[in-house]
């Protein structure tokens, strides 16, 4: 008697816990009779499909259906209650409402002593949220969140899928690897929220001006990807990289600017340029580069030419990437001598770079390439470090040198810490930074303003005059000079080449005088070759010159001996 009044509590109170668990799950219970009407359901049911208790007892759990499902999936779904008693999985429900919902389900089957199939208990979630979040995390997974073009990566597989395509029909495909000219400037002067939006709206100028059935991708950055497919011929690819370009003559607006972008591209085609992913990227880049190589706004096709090219950058890349740890990089020097009696007044160190197969390397070749990659930074490092220790030298040899002269790239205003290299170096050399002169290319000044302007301030702020080097070629304004961190102008030798002869350069070269003396500006001439440069500078009122005349850029060896010669020759002048 006790033992059962025991037992009964025990029940009631096992069940009891069953009701509240029942009752405060948050996933939709439904208990069906075996012929699958509905005898009982929870709170969390009605919340999830909108109905109310009264509405669904009696009814079948066909109430439910979405109708997305095919009767196989319902044949799968019984045979596995009948022969395990129970089946899990994903299923499409419709609410009330009619919306469709996907549910992840779990349907028991519950069997009387005698084994017969008496009820089945269904409990299902509502994943509706999880699922949404994984289409989107699929979405990002295959597209830029940004413009929300396909991304790099489902590019390559349409790419993969058309190359199969076009060996199967045996026609031709095309891709242009697009990038926007001097986006980076724009970035930088007018901030990334409406670089972000240029972007956007870029991207779909390009959408808007292709083919439904071709791909606009982004690649990331301010690069862009067309895909087209069965291309007839190259003519039919120019005329479209063409009308890219003109879709691209009305200005953008963003936040009232107008803003003018153009496009450089570079066209390979399959299977002449290439059958495979890697390839045809590989080559499209090299082609876009020589595009930006020749003057931007334009397209450029895929030669064996520009192969033969981006192998050779590839092998000086790899090259130049140890030639600092070998010792192959060197300084030559060059004088800066003053018109009136040809004395030194400062040395500009120049880069050469001595490989051992490849022999010498100029300059010209070899920066652009560091630039790109960065290596500018290190290097230009390397520079100053030279540049100061060899200062140092002949100072402690005796030699009178008030300045040297040191080339800045764009790239290590922008990544390198110049500034506290420079203090470094001086610091370790016992220099004055105002011992050194900085040389900065006008269109760096031009592009890249801000940021530049900011930091070559603190230099000069710090002591370190600034000079601007090839002046004359980047349309510099003398609004915009006023406002830049300058001491010197070094008029590009372009000018100074035929000013002898070219009424157009001598004038130039006046106006630069004229502008500099109102700024209060040092003037440099470089390139001077010959007497009659001298004389016509001379009389334009420029003080100091930089050319062969004088002397070449030579080894620190040599130049040695132009000072020895100086010390020997002015002692001996009255
Ligand atoms: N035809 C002619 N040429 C003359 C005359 N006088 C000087 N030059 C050459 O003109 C260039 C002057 O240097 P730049 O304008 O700074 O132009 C430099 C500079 O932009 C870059 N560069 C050289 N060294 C460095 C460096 O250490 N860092 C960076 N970032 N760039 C460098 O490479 C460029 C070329 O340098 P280089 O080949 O040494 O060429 C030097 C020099 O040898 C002349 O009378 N006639």
């Amino acid at each position: 008697m006790f033992f059962n009044v025991t037992q009964r509590r025990e029940e009631y109170n096992r069940q009891r816990l069953s009701a509240v668990v029942f009752e405060s799950t948050s996933e939709g219970v439904v208990i069906t009779d075996k012929d699958n009407r509905i005898v009982e359901i929870n709170d969390a049911l009605t919340h999830i499909t909108g109905y109310q208790k009264e509405e669904l007892l009696g009814c079948n759990t066909r109430i439910f259906s979405s109708g997305i499902h095919n009767s196989a999936f319902y044949a799968e779904l019984w045979t596995s209650l009948e022969q395990r008693g129970v089946w899990r999985g994903e299923v499409w429900d419709r609410r009330k409402n009619g919306e469709v919902f996907p549910a992840w389900q779990t349907i028991n089957t519950i069997c009387n002593e005698a084994g017969e199939v008496v009820n089945y208990v269904s409990i299902f979630s509502d994943i509706s949220a999880i699922k949404q979040s994984q289409e989107k995390l699929d979405f990002l997974a295959y597209h830029d969140p940004l413009t929300t073009l396909p991304n790099r990566v489902l590019f390559t597989d349409r790419l993969t899928q058309a190359l199969e395509r076009s060996r199967r029909e045996n026609n031709r495909l095309a891709i242009i690897f697009i990038d926007l000219d001097r986006f980076k400037n724009i970035n930088d002067t007018l901030g990334h929220a409406f670089g972000d939006q240029l972007l956007v709206d870029a991207g779909l100028r390009l959408l808007n001006n292709v083919r439904k059935v071709d791909t606009v991708a982004r690649l990331g950055g301010d690069e862009f990807i067309v895909l087209l497919e069965d291309v007839e011929s190259e003519e039919h690819v120019a005329y479209f990289a063409g009308k890219l370009n003109r879709a691209f003559v009305e200005p953008f607006i963003v936040n009232d600017n107008h803003l003018h972008l153009t496009l450089s591209m570079g066209i390979c085609i399959s299977p002449a340029d290439g059958t495979d992913v890697e390839t045809l990227l590989k080559n499209a880049d090299a082609a876009m580069y020589r595009a930006k190589e020749q003057g931007r706004n334009g397209f450029q096709f895929f030669t064996r030419d520009i192969s033969l090219r981006a192998y050779e950058r590839l092998t000086l890349e790899t090259n130049l990437r140890d030639a600092l740890k070998k010792e192959q990089l060197e300084l030559y020097y060059q004088p800066q001598n003053l018109l009136e009696d040809g004395k030194i007044i400062a040395a500009e160190a120049l880069l050469r770079w001595q490989h051992p197969e490849l022999g010498k390397i100029p300059p010209e070749n070899f920066i652009p390439v560091a630039e790109e990659t960065g290596l500018i930074v290190s290097i230009g490092e390397w520079v100053i470090t030279e540049a100061c220790r060899q200062l140092r030298l002949w100072r402690d040899q005796g030699y009178v040198i008030p300045q040297i002269a040191i080339n800045v790239s764009g790239i290590q205003l922008q990544r390198g810490d110049l500034v506290n290299h420079v203090l470094m170096s001086c610091e370790f050399y016992q220099l004055a930074v105002s011992d050194l002169e900085l040389e900065i290319t006008e269109s760096v000044l031009m592009d890249d303003a801000e940021q530049s302007i900011r930091i070559l301030t603190e230099l000069q702020e710090y002591g370190a005059s600034i000079t601007i080097d090839d002046f004359g070629t980047g349309y510099s304004s003398l609004g915009y000079l006023k406002r830049l961190p300058v001491n010197k102008l070094k008029i590009d030798r372009n000018f100074i080449r035929d000013i002898v002869n070219d009424a157009d350069d001598t004038a130039i070269v006046k106006a630069i005088l004229a502008m500099a003396e109102k700024l209060q500006l040092t003037v440099i001439a470089e390139g001077v070759e010959g007497e009659a440069h001298c004389r016509l500078l001379s009389e334009q009122n420029c003080k100091i010159a930089q050319g062969h005349y004088f002397s070449r850029a030579v080894s620190a060896r040599e130049f040695q001996d132009l000072l020895d010669w100086e010390r020997v020759n002015r002692r001996s002048d009255p």
